[in-house]
């Protein structure tokens, strides 16, 4: 352990869901998956009655965060956050929402103070928070609100993108209808992205020349305009700006070809026109390993590709390779002097 390392801060999540879980299960198998510390802010009796059910034997001890990397080793380090909460996995409680936003709102706070060194959320029920007023289409929307409430005259322009050991994706537009989708679609929007994209690849990935494969928005990228007009429109002279930036951007790329074997071998990294164009084959290629990691904020935040998956909460049955990943990787963009 080195004397100067700060924990990662976890949020626990959707309280019905796996969150819980697969903080359990990546405490208790921590060496063997390599884990950086890290700590939940949730609830305490929520978690130890979560281990119970999966009949996992964790300890849990409730710790402020300065005493998080410390105890690590002995017992997962919870930042008591909200009211102590029934455990029921797989149904949603409209009562928790307030407690799922504190343990968000409270990590970012952590980050901002110095307790810790980046954040992975555990997945949110975005249709519950909304019924309870929450204004955010998800995650990364809410992060970026955060960022500039925290962060002032910092730029903080949310990024959503799916990172895999086989493909990274970004999708332009994120969480809204797909009938809003076209009129979403600017070229300022796709130029800004990029934007984010390509810098970040480079200054937090590693990329000297990243290439960026843009698809576009119609089928075979709208056939020279007789299947649609944004591919011409709106997505060209996005990309030649963006190459007369000096950004190596391919396309507009007809979406169906894009993500065979050999077609991956030609770009880093596909920005999508919209969310299931770039995330369907993302988690179609690696559910299990993929990460969700917002670009463009002041600080790291990482998460599972995946949802509540309400099904599996309290069986022991979810896999935790994902969540594993999203703490390896937050871990890395933290602290890049050390790898
Ligand atoms: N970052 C976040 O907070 C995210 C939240 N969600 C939320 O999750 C909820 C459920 O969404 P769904 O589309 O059903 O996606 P989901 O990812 O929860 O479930 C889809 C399928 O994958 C399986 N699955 C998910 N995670 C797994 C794991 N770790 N191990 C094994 N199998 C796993 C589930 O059992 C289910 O069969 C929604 O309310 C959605 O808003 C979805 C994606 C991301
Ligand atoms: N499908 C990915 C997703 O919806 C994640 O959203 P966010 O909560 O990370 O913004």
């Amino acid at each position: 352990m080195r004397s100067n390392q700060k924990p990662i801060a976890v949020s626990m999540g959707e309280p019905a869901g796996i969150g819980p879980d697969l903080a359990l299960i990546a405490w208790a198998n921590r060496k063997a998956l390599g884990l950086p510390p890290f700590y939940i802010r949730g609830d305490e009796a929520l978690l130890q009655e979560r281990a119970q059910k999966m009949g996992l034997n964790a300890r849990l001890r409730l710790v402020a965060q300065d005493e998080a990397v410390a105890t690590f080793t002995k017992a997962l380090p919870v930042v008591q956050t909200g009211p102590a909460l029934l455990d029921q996995p797989g149904v949603e409680a409209p009562e928790t929402a307030a407690s799922v936003v504190a343990a968000i709102e409270g990590c970012v706070d952590d980050i901002k103070s110095g307790h810790a060194c980046a954040l992975v959320t555990s997945p949110i029920n975005k249709a519950a928070l909304y019924r309870t007023g929450f204004a955010f289409p998800g995650h990364t929307e809410y992060l970026g609100s955060l960022a500039e409430m925290h962060w002032p005259g910092e730029p903080a322009k949310p990024v959503m993108m799916i990172a895999g050991p086989e493909l990274m994706v970004v999708p332009v537009t994120i969480h809204i209808p797909i009938r809003d989708v076209p009129t979403s679609l600017t070229t300022e929007l796709i130029v800004e992205t990029a934007e984010i994209t390509a810098r970040d690849l480079k200054t937090r990935f590693g990329y000297t020349s990243p290439r960026l494969a843009i698809c576009g928005l119609n089928p075979h990228a709208g056939e020279n305009g007789s299947m649609g007009t944004e591919d011409r429109d709106i997505i060209e002279p996005a990309i030649s700006r963006l190459r007369a930036m000096g950004i190596e951007a391919t396309g507009p790329h007809p979406a169906d070809t894009l993500f065979h074997p050999p077609a991956r071998q030609h770009y880093d990294c596909v920005l999508g026109m919209y969310h299931d164009q770039v995330l369907i084959p993302a988690k179609t290629i690696g559910f299990d390993e993929s990460v969700n990691v917002t670009l463009g904020l002041p600080f790291v935040r990482t998460s599972p590709d995946h949802g509540t998956a309400y099904n599996l909460a309290g069986t022991g049955t979810a896999r935790v390779d994902s969540f594993a990943a999203s703490l390896r990787m937050a871990d890395v963009l933290a602290n890049p002097e050390r790898f």
